[in-house]
């Protein structure tokens, strides 16, 4: 499965972590988001900001309902803000865009196509030419380790090789950013932490700048340069944080001290959260 790890080790092995380098690729500003509901108003986002600079893996943590998903959303140009402003390339989010790919917690693979007709999905639609089309979706079936399954069905494969074969349809798009909405929290732990591996690994030779939603905050340092981390409804941003853990990460490093002193600090942030507070 981990095809990439042989090829990318030796050149990236000794490189720093600079949790910020690039410019700015996604701006939230203020960001208001009221839903309408026959009970009356919720105030989901109540004034969240984030800067995330090109080719960041950032991840989100908030308790649960304080807006993660709207949020995401948001940026994905699924759902509209109420206030604020959100922008990528310095672009107002106006709706759905290819630059932007999204992968859900729930399978969202189309059951009547094979792996391969999934992945290039995406391509079909723009009318890339067969050949470039092949070449892409090989690559991505040999970098998600499903190449035995490229004429597969979704019923035929795991729930690890639907999430692999729907963030391979992702990226054979090459989207510049990456929007995923826990897409490893219906996995069992060993397959998650096999997709946390591999989501790292992609990153670090793709760059697309990743958003990623999770309620798991071992996930959330493991995978990423930089954590926001969301108070409750109506929620606000309440901490950002570099981690500054090493650029190959192996799954031991989850129990190494640094890794453990980042997981302290933003479970301490999470427990400051009391229901309704804006702590
Ligand atoms: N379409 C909607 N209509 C009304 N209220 C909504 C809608 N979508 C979300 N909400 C409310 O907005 C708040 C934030 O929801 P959201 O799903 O964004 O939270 P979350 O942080 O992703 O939650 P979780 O971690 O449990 O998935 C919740 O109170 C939810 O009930």
């Amino acid at each position: 499965m981990l095809k990439l790890r042989k090829e990318k080790k030796s050149a990236t092995r000794s490189q720093p972590v600079d949790a910020r380098v690039g410019t700015s690729k996604i701006v939230v500003q203020n960001l208001q988001k009221t839903y309408q509901t026959k009970k009356g108003e919720v105030v989901a986002i109540q004034d969240a900001s984030a800067e995330i600079l090109e080719n960041e893996f950032v991840c989100i943590v908030g308790p649960s309902g304080c807006g993660k998903s709207t949020l995401l959303r948001i940026l994905a140009g699924l759902d509209e803000a109420t206030g604020g402003e959100t922008s990528v390339d310095d672009q107002p989010i106006t709706g759905p865009g290819a630059d932007r790919g999204m992968v859900f917690q729930t399978y969202t693979l189309f059951p009547w196509l094979t792996v391969e007709e999934n992945i290039c999905f995406g391509l079909k639609i723009k009318k890339m030419p067969k050949k470039q089309m092949e070449e892409i979706v090989g690559r991505y079936l040999k970098v998600i380790g499903l190449e035995a399954f490229r004429k597969s069905f979704p019923r035929e494969l795991s729930g690890g090789m639907k999430q692999r074969v729907a963030i391979a349809r992702a990226l054979a798009n090459s989207p510049k950013v990456l929007l995923m909405d826990e897409p490893f929290g219906a996995l069992d732990a060993q397959t998650k932490a096999q997709m946390q591996l591999l989501m790292r690994e992609i990153w670090q030779v793709e760059k697309p700048t990743v958003v990623f939603i999770t309620h798991d905050i071992e996930e959330a340092v493991f995978l990423a340069n930089r954590v926001y981390v969301m108070s409750n409804r109506p929620s606000r941003m309440v901490a950002n944080i570099p981690i500054l853990l090493p650029y190959n990460r192996e799954l031991n490093l989850k129990e190494q001290s640094a890794f453990l002193h980042y997981r302290h600090q933003i479970t301490g942030l999470l427990h400051q959260q009391t229901p309704g507070s804006e702590a």
